[in-house]
């Protein structure tokens, strides 16, 4: 990938995003919503994907048919709310390696705590991390330091919604990683909450406010 922040502009992932930032979406839709644009966004953040060929049988004739090369990719989620993108990309790339990191933002200092890691062999794989909002950068800069630290070199960030303060913090801490994102909102408001945004993803997601 060449640009560092790509916006998926499609009219689907507009649409479903517009009703995922509808305050009065409830858990279950706003959930399922999630499933179904991480699957359009896996879309373009697979885009270049290298690919080989192996040579197979059609029931016509013997081609030279186009599939994945290298490694299986790995697929790290930012607890929790990573998880809302993990399930349906991982639908597409069932072979995919997964990782989780664990981090939850203190609300008083807006730096990153971290409380887990466990993530596959990351040598030599495309590793695409996952979590619904970049909104100070803090916690996907520090997810992407770890990941970096535990061997991986090829990583895409995948996102739901952005801020200009996030895309700025990750340009400077790992220019080498592409963005992808639904929508590059407005700015972060005093509590460090994407505006216009859609909340608190996580609590949106699993219902716990
Ligand atoms: O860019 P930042 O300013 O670091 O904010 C973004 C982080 O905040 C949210 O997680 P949260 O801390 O709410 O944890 P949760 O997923 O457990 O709800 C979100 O899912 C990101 O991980
Ligand atoms: O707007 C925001 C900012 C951080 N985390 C969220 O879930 N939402
Ligand atoms: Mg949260």
């Amino acid at each position: 990938m060449t640009e560092h922040l790509t916006v998926v502009r499609h009219p689907l992932v507009q649409h479903k995003l517009s009703h995922m930032r509808d305050a009065t979406t409830p858990t279950p839709v706003f959930r399922q919503l999630l499933r179904e644009v991480s699957q359009l966004l896996a879309y373009e953040v697979t885009r270049d994907m290298a690919l080989t060929t192996r040579r197979i049988d059609t029931p016509l004739q013997a081609m030279d048919a186009p599939v994945l090369d290298g490694p299986e990719p790995a697929l790290i989620s930012i607890l929790r709310a990573g998880n809302g993108l993990l399930d349906g990309i991982l639908e597409l790339m069932p072979q995919a390696r997964v990782g989780f990191v664990g981090l939850y933002r203190d609300e008083a200092t807006l730096e990153p705590v971290k409380y887990y890691f466990k993530v596959p062999p990351l040598e030599g794989r495309m590793v695409f991390v996952v979590d619904p909002m970049l909104a100070t950068g803090n916690s996907s800069a520090a997810a992407v330091s770890m990941l970096k630290e535990a061997g991986a070199v090829n990583l895409r960030f995948l996102c739901l919604l952005a801020a200009p303060e996030g895309v700025a913090r990750m340009r400077a801490a790992h220019p080498d990683v592409p963005i992808v994102t639904a929508a590059l909102d407005a700015r972060l408001d005093a509590r460090g909450y994407i505006v216009p945004g859609l909340g608190d993803a996580g609590d949106r997601m699993f219902g716990t406010k």
